[in-house]
């Protein structure tokens, strides 16, 4: 990658159009709570460049001694087949432990989960050894990494859902990612275009979830 690449790389958070963007707070935060979570997505995917410059937005996430304990690995086209395999040798791990075969109905159902959108973002944590930010801190910045990364691909126009799913840190689909054992895959953000409307978001009671104190 050369000097240029990179620096473009960098000004990937400026470079997003803003023209469709709430501007000021009030149209800002609204914006920020009408997102929803869409399944079965399609065509148009987001481009390698939006892509980008959500996963720099998820980079942008509290880290606290900016350890970056996350990495991003991007699905698409056929990879999403190998996705769906390595979900079915964990599904078969997860029966056979319990005692169980599957179905050939539930093996076709797993392996064609990938599927469902044209890009699947999966955001794994890579926890740094340090005595004053525990595993459990890298792996909240993850969690505020995939966020960050569902309003940056709304932000360009496009649906998510963040899925795991029971299998998702089974061992046959962390080694597929290659990640270690004492890592966790975070999120399948399946991403794309919805066919449907996002639904209105019912209005959220707040009063029984806070507590001022003073
Ligand atoms: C860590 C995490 C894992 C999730 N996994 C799944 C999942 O596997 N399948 C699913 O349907 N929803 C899953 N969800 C919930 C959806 O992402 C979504 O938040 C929920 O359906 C509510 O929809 P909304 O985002 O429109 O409010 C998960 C959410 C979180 C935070």
């Amino acid at each position: 990658m050369t000097t240029s690449d990179k620096n473009n790389k960098k000004q990937s958070i400026q470079s997003i159009n803003t023209d469709d963007m709430p501007v000021n707070s009030e149209a800002m935060i609204g914006w920020i709570g009408s997102r929803r979570s869409m399944g079965n997505l399609d065509t148009p995917a987001p481009t390698r460049a939006q892509i980008e410059a959500a996963i720099a937005c998820a980079a942008t996430a509290p880290d606290h001694k900016k350890l970056q304990p996350w990495r991003f690995i991007v699905t698409e086209g056929e990879a999403r087949r190998q996705l769906g395999a390595a979900l079915v040798s964990a599904a078969k791990a997860q029966a056979a432990q319990q005692g169980e075969v599957l179905t050939e109905k539930t093996i076709e159902k797993t392996h064609t989960m990938p599927l469902r959108a044209p890009v699947i973002i999966t955001v794994v944590t890579n926890m740094q050894a340090h005595k004053k930010v525990p595993p459990f801190e890298q792996l909240l910045s993850a969690g505020a990494a995939v966020q960050n990364m569902l309003l940056a691909l709304k932000a360009q126009g496009f649906s998510t859902v963040w899925r795991t799913g029971l299998l998702c840190n089974e061992p046959a689909v962390k080694a597929y990612f290659g990640v270690g054992p004492d890592d966790y895959i975070t999120a399948f953000v399946y991403t794309g275009t919805s066919p449907k409307d996002e639904p209105t978001r019912k209005p959220i009671d707040i009063e029984p979830l806070i507590r001022f104190e003073s």
